[in-house]
C-alpha cells in the first residue's frame, strides 16, 4: 500500500526521508527553520468531508481500534493540506476505555462516562494500561509511519487534569466544580487519581513512541480552569510525570486558556510549548524564553473574511520570530464548521515564507 499525496511530499513538507530530520522535528527541538512548519490541532476530523463519508455508521470510539480507519482518517488533511505533521487519529479517552472505564464519545457533546469518580472506591476502575490492552494502537502507527514516509507522525495523549475532569464530572463541564471539590476537599484521593491517570496516559504514549511516532503532545484542555497556585500543587507533578516518562522524542505541552502559567507548563519538561490565541507569540516567547513555541490562530477567525484570515497569519509568523522555534497551528483544535480550502490557504500562506526568504529579504516581516 502506498499513498499518494497531492504535493511532493519530498520538496514541501520535508526534505530529507528520516522524519527525525524534518522540518517539524527540527523545529520542535529548538532549532530555528527557514520556515515554520504547520500542522494543525484537529486537521482530521469532521471538518473534512471525506472523514464524514468514512465514518459513517461507525461509533467514534470503534473508528479508533481500527487501524484501517484510523490510518486513512489520519492521513487524510496530510493529502489535502501537505501539512508538515500528521497527528495519529485517536482521542484522549481511548486509553481509558482500554483499561475498562464505561466512557463513549457522543457526538456533538464529547465524552461522557458512565461512573463519575468521586471517592477513594471509584478509583477501582482505574488499573493500570498495558500494550496488550491497545494492539490496534500499536499496529495503526506501524502503518502509518511506514505509509508517511519522511514526515512525522505525532502521538498524543490527554494531560492528567483534562483525563481527570472527564472522570470526576462525568462529561465536559463548563466550570469543573466536582473536580475542584475533589481536589480541595480530599487532596489524598485527588493525587490518587491523578496518578492512575498519569500512568495510564504515560503507557498509551509509550506504546506510540515505541512503534515510531516522531514527537508527542500532551493536551491539557482545560487546565485554564485552574488557578497558577492550584496548578503547581494538584496538577503539574503528575503531568511532570507523563512527560518524563517519554522516550527520546519532543514533547510539545499544550493547554488553553494558561497563558497566566506558562512557565509552569514548560517546567512540566515540555521542549515545545503549545500557546492559545489568547496571547501573543512574541509575548509568550517572554515568558517561556528559550522554548520553541507552537501556535496560535484562532480557530475561530477562519470564518472571517480572507483578508482577515491573511493578516492574521503574518501576524503569527512575524510574532512567531522572537521564539528560538517556531511550529505554526492554530490556538485550539480546528471547529467542524470550518471550510477545509481554508486551512489550506494557511497551510501554502505559511510554507511560502521559506521560498520568498530564499528569493530575498521579507517584505513584511
Ligand atoms: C478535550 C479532547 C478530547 N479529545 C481530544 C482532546 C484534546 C484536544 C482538544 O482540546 O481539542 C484529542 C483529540 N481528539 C481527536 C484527535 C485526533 C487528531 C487530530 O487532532 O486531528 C485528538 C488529538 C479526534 C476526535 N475526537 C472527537 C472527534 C469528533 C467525533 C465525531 O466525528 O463525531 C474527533 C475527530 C470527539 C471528542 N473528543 C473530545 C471532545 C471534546 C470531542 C468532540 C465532541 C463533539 O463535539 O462531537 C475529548
Amino acid at each position: 500500500m502506498t499513498v499518494t499525496f497531492d504535493d511532493d511530499p519530498s520538496s514541501s513538507p520535508s526534505t530529507t526521508a528520516d522524519p527525525a530530520q524534518s522540518l517539524f522535528a527540527r523545529a520542535a527541538r529548538g532549532e530555528r527553520t527557514s520556515r515554520p512548519p504547520v500542522w494543525f490541532m484537529r486537521q482530521a476530523g469532521r471538518s473534512l468531508p471525506e472523514y464524514r463519508r468514512l465514518r459513517e455508521g461507525v461509533p467514534m470510539l470503534e473508528s479508533c481500534t481500527r487501524p484501517d480507519m484510523v490510518t486513512e482518517i489520519t492521513l487524510q488533511p496530510v493529502r489535502r493540506y501537505g501539512v508538515d505533521a500528521a497527528i495519529f487519529y485517536s482521542d484522549i479517552v481511548v486509553p481509558l476505555r482500554a483499561v475498562g472505564v464505561d466512557v463513549d464519545v457522543k457526538p456533538g457533546v464529547g465524552p461522557v462516562v458512565a461512573h463519575p469518580i468521586r471517592t477513594g472506591a471509584d478509583l477501582d476502575q482505574l488499573r493500570p494500561l498495558e500494550p496488550d490492552d491497545v494492539p490496534y494502537i500499536d499496529e495503526a502507527v506501524r502503518a502509518l509511519v511506514g505509509e508517511l514516509g519522511p514526515i512525522p507522525l505525532i502521538g498524543f495523549a490527554g494531560a492528567p487534569f483534562t483525563l481527570a475532569s472527564y472522570l470526576v464530572e462525568g462529561g465536559p463541564s463548563k466550570h469543573h466544580e466536582a473536580t475542584k471539590a475533589l481536589m480541595h476537599s480530599h487532596p489524598d484521593v485527588w493525587h490518587e487519581l491523578l496518578s492512575r491517570v498519569a500512568a495510564i496516559s504515560a503507557a498509551f504514549l509509550d506504546v506510540q513512541v515505541r512503534a515510531g511516532a516522531s514527537a508527542v503532545q500532551l493536551f491539557d484542555s482545560w487546565a485554564g480552569a485552574l488557578s497558577a497556585a492550584d496548578y503547581a500543587k494538584f496538577v503539574l507533578p503528575h503531568s511532570a510525570t507523563v512527560l518524563d516518562s517519554v522516550l527520546d522524542v519532543p514533547r510539545i505541552h499544550f493547554g488553553v486558556g494558561t497563558s497566566e502559567f506558562l512557565p509552569l507548563m514548560a517546567s512540566a519538561g515540555a521542549d515545545v510549548v503549545g500557546v492559545d490565541w489568547r496571547l501573543p507569540l512574541d509575548e509568550a516567547a517572554l515568558r517561556v524564553p528559550g522554548k520553541p513555541l507552537q501556535g496560535n490562530l484562532d480557530p475561530a477567525i477562519l470564518g472571517a473574511d480572507r483578508p482577515v484570515v491573511e493578516r492574521e497569519v503574518d501576524r503569527i509568523l512575524a510574532e512567531g520570530r522572537r521564539a528560538p522555534a517556531h511550529i505554526f497551528n492554530l490556538g485550539h483544535g480546528v471547529l467542524p464548521g470550518t471550510d477545509p480550502d481554508v486551512l489550506a490557504r494557511v497551510v501554502e500562506q505559511v510554507q511560502a515564507v521559506g521560498a520568498s526568504e530564499a528569493a530575498g529579504p521579507p517584505g513584511s516581516a
